[in-house]
């Protein structure tokens, strides 16, 4: 199974359980892989062709800073929903890291994925 990825995209938003969290911003990191058959843009070297991962990463930096969730459960849920209905992205692993949440961690959050992974090469 062929994927696109983005790696470490950190977006500044409102995050958290705590009224002190409600008042600030803090940074979150994403780690998010796709599926999605390469072999199409490979063939046209065709920026239409491909899942573009600067318009996924656009869209999430919009949605994610203007968005204020209490928990990073809901927060990546709701960015897997958009990955899935508007670029039509059949499987996806989402990772949302918050640093410094939890002092002498490096990170914590959540890993998740929704969809179906392709069975073929
Ligand atoms: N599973 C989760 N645990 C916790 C969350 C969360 O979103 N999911 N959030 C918090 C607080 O907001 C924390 O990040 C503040 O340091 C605690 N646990």
């Amino acid at each position: 199974m062929d994927t696109v990825f983005i790696e470490g995209l950190q977006i500044e938003t409102t995050i958290g359980i705590y009224d002190w969290e409600r008042r600030i911003r803090q940074p979150l990191r994403f780690d998010i892989e796709m599926a999605f058959d390469n072999t199409v843009p490979a063939g046209s070297d065709d920026i239409a062709d491909t899942l573009d991962y600067k318009a996924v990463s656009k869209r999430l930096i919009e949605f994610v800073g203007a968005s204020d969730f209490g928990l990073v459960e809901t927060l990546a849920e709701r960015c897997a929903e958009i990955i899935r209905r508007e670029f039509g992205v059949a499987w996806l692993r989402l990772r949302l890291r918050k640093p410094g949440a939890v002092r002498g961690a490096d990170a914590v959050g959540v890993c998740i994925e929704r969809g179906r992974r392709a069975t073929h090469d």
